[in-house]
């Protein structure tokens, strides 16, 4: 078996080297082939694009490439890899099979119960292209094995999955297809086609489903994603870097990874809104706030406004402009398009003022100008700069940025757009800084663009920040060609070979990318508000606030979405404890929920102090099943309040393997990285608030002072239940505060 093995796994490789041979050999001609129409040369660039993808591919798949094999009882062999791979034989015979083709599944769902005509499973397992062991599972033989030692459905590949769970963090998430379990595939390859929630505590594989079923839709539905695209939301810029590597399947062409505050084309959050600022911002109530300020835009004139026109003076009055606004305003367009129904008014009243005064008859009184005369004097009032400009004022083109910036900055506006609002919170949403954003203004931007209306004017706008953006884009990129110029040679570099920084600059590489017609639907999709994605993962999906909500929904139509989270770990204050609340407005009961039950990142010992803290959280909720022990207890320790720091330090350093982090209140972390100066610079040591530590975890973890991370914020219990479940192996507790209740009988047990 094992000499087999080896001879399959060397056809493997040597496929996949002449594979990635072609391939490289294809690239240089495309990239040779230079000039051409516009035609020829966005052919090129995809032909560019595909290939530099496919490399990226077979990059990724080289390290442990095959990992399973299935043994049917009809004598079948299925092997099967990270990615399919058919020989270049006469019958282009299979030498590996994805793991997302149907033919796998059996690898992941077989069972001694229910063998699915699999004799033997074999988990394979490689380094450096060599076999190192092959460890073969009877399923035909029931007593062999010991199915459902966690009671919670069955585990498969059982040694494969346990030595994966004990192996030391990088800090970087991997992907699990060698060891993915039966009720994780089933969420993984759902054909539902509507909204699918998949609700799981701690460490029980939601964010992995989540990558695995986009690498799996993207697989399975290669036509219609590829055009349209997935959406995966994440919390926040760590997070996405975290698992961003998982799955070369999710190179960057057909998935779009980006965070809620990233969400409005051409703004990045920047500000850290308060809790109670973000709470309001995330009611669907501001959608009226935001409704009013866009009317106070729509002004009426103090006192009339008199110009001249045509040597007669003309007369812009409130009662004019009034009837003009109640024209444009009741044809219910957005703000920016209502503008000409607005203006068609207003000049129409003021060519009638002109004509009344120039064209009435002395006798009687009426109209001898014809309709086609008054119909003139309109078109030179249009072409009148001075009356334009008037005009203008009374409504403005507006953009969504200039909007919300002006009333988040002004007293006076934000008191006009909320005429039920408190003082207290007026002053919560006030700020100082202008044009500049947080998270929770990207959905109130998104809003804005509605209500207003996406224009030219903002398409260009937008244009221009991108420009901007690509142009310092491509002058990092030169940078860092020359910063990797080859130092050694520097001396003596022939002065003849040309560089790619000396032939091209900054501007002209922007302008070789905007040109592109053959982005990739990733690239149109993240710099188009409207555009809408095929499908949409929503990860952590308990953070987000009802206008996050809002805006995610306007990017999927046709509501086909997986919703990842837990409700129990719920921190921001405008998240939700419910899925039934969020999904109802717009889906009806029309949604399907999945739970996921074990939990394959903490410990038992560590689930033990957690699970009191859930109790809390929601009593009728229970808490996922350890399915491992690590022997170790976590432990507690008292110090004096100005020791905390030193001590949970002290704690980090001990010389163990692996990563680890530092847990704090809010409050405490700044000291705490001061007082380490510079020690969660290593890769080894981080130092985080709650809130940075969302679905990451580490092999240790130091928790500080549990009782001020539950006061610090109206969710601090789903602050503590995540920040005690990040722990892979060991978890430590120092305090000087008295302990909440629930972790105080804990401690006193361990
Ligand atoms: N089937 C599996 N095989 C191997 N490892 C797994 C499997 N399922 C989950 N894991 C591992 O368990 C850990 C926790 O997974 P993940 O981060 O996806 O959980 P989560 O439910 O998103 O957690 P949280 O809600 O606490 O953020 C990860 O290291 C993941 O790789």
């Amino acid at each position: 078996m094992f000499e087999a093995e080896q001879d399959h796994l060397d056809r493997v490789y040597g496929r996949l080297d002449r594979m990635r041979r072609n391939t490289q050999s294809r690239l240089s001609s495309a990239l040779r082939n230079t000039g051409g129409t516009p035609q020829a040369r966005s052919e090129r660039e995809s032909y560019e694009r595909l290939y530099t993808d496919d490399l990226t591919k077979f990059d990724s798949a080289e390290h442990n490439l095959y990992f399973g094999r299935l043994d049917l009882e009809d004598d079948e062999v299925r092997r099967i890899g990270r990615i399919g791979i058919l020989d270049d034989d006469e019958q282009d015979s299979t030498l590996l099979l994805d793991w997302r083709a149907p033919m796998s599944r059996p690898f992941y769902l077989a069972t001694p119960a229910s063998p699915e005509d699999v004799r033997t499973r074999s988990h394979v397992r490689t380094r450096n292209r060599k076999i190192t062991a092959v460890n073969e599972e009877r399923l035909d033989v029931a007593e062999l094995t010991e199915a459902d030692s966690t009671g919670h459905g069955d585990v498969v590949n059982e040694s494969a999955l346990i030595t994966a769970l004990n192996a030391a963090r990088t800090g970087q998430m991997t992907d699990i297809v060698e060891t993915i379990q039966r009720e994780q595939d089933e969420i993984i390859r759902s054909t539902h086609r509507g909204v699918l929630v998949v609700q799981g505590g701690p460490g029980t594989g939601k964010t992995a489903v989540a990558l695995h079923r986009a690498a799996y839709l993207l697989y399975t539905y290669r036509e219609t994603l590829a055009r349209s695209g997935v959406l995966i939301v994440g919390p926040n810029a760590t997070f996405l870097n975290y698992i961003g590597q998982v799955l070369p399947s999710l190179g960057e062409s057909g998935v779009l990874l980006s965070t809620v505050g990233d969400m409005y084309p051409g703004v990045r959050a920047q500000l850290t809104d308060s809790s109670a600022a973000a709470t309001l911002k995330g009611s669907l109530d501001i959608v009226e706030v935001l409704g009013r300020a866009v009317r106070d835009r729509q002004e009426l004139p103090q006192s009339p406004i008199h110009l001249k026109f045509d040597g007669y003076q003309l007369t812009i009055s409130s009662k004019l402009i009034q009837r003009a606004r109640g024209r444009a305003r009741s044809s219910r367009r957005p703000h920016n398009h209502a503008r000409s129904i607005f203006l068609r008014s207003a000049f129409d009243s003021l060519a009638q003022q002109h004509a009344d005064r120039i064209g009435s008859s002395l006798l009687d009184g009426s109209q001898l100008l014809s309709n086609k005369d008054i119909a003139d004097i309109r078109d030179e009032m249009k072409a009148d700069p001075e009356i334009v400009a008037a005009l203008a004022h009374f409504w403005p083109q507006l953009s969504p940025q200039v909007v919300l910036s002006d009333l988040l900055t002004s007293p006076d506006r934000i008191a006009s757009a909320t005429p039920n609002w408190s003082e207290a919170d007026r002053a919560a949403v006030l700020r100082a800084e202008r044009n500049q954003f947080s998270a929770a203004d990207a959905p109130l931007l998104d809003e804005l663009a509605e209500i207003i209306g996406v224009d030219d004017a903002g398409d260009e706008e937008r244009e221009r920040a991108q420009w901007r953006q690509k142009l310092s884009d491509a002058q990092d990129a030169l940078d860092i060609l020359t910063g990797s110029a080859p130092q050694d040679l520097e001396d003596e570099l022939d002065p003849e070979i040309l560089m790619a920084y000396d032939l091209i600059d900054a501007e002209q590489l922007a302008a070789r990318q905007t040109n592109r017609v053959a982005l990739t639907t990733a690239e149109r999709a993240y710099s188009d508000r409207t555009w809408t994605f095929g499908h949409v993962i929503v990860d952590e999906a308990q953070e987000l606030s009802a206008m996050a909500w809002r805006m995610i929904m306007r990017r999927i139509p046709n509501r086909w979405m997986t919703v990842i989270g837990d409700t129990a770990q719920t921190g921001d204050p405008a998240g939700t404890t419910s899925w039934d609340a969020v999904l109802t407005p717009y889906v009806a009961k029309r949604w399907r929920k999945f739970e996921l039950t074990v939990n394959y990142r903490t410990p038992r010992e560590i689930m033990e102090v957690a699970a009191p803290i859930l109790e809390q959280i929601d009593p009728t909720m229970s808490a996922p099943t350890s399915i491992r022990s690590s022997g170790r207890p976590p432990s507690f320790e008292q110090t004096s309040n100005d020791g905390l720091a030193a001590a949970a330090l002290r704690l980090a350093d001990e010389d163990l393997d692996g990563i680890t982090a530092i847990i704090a209140p809010d409050a405490l972390v700044e000291q705490i990285r001061e007082l380490g100066a510079g020690a969660d610079e290593t890769p080894e040591l981080s130092i985080l608030t709650v809130a940075q530590c969302k679905g990451l975890e580490f092999d240790r973890t130091v928790v500080i002072e549990p009782a001020q991370i539950v006061a610090q914020s109206q969710r601090g219990w789903g602050d503590l239940y995540v920040a005690l479940t990040r722990a892979t192996q060991q978890l430590a507790i120092v305090h000087s505060a008295e302990l909440p209740a629930p972790l105080r009988v804990r401690a006193q047990t361990v």
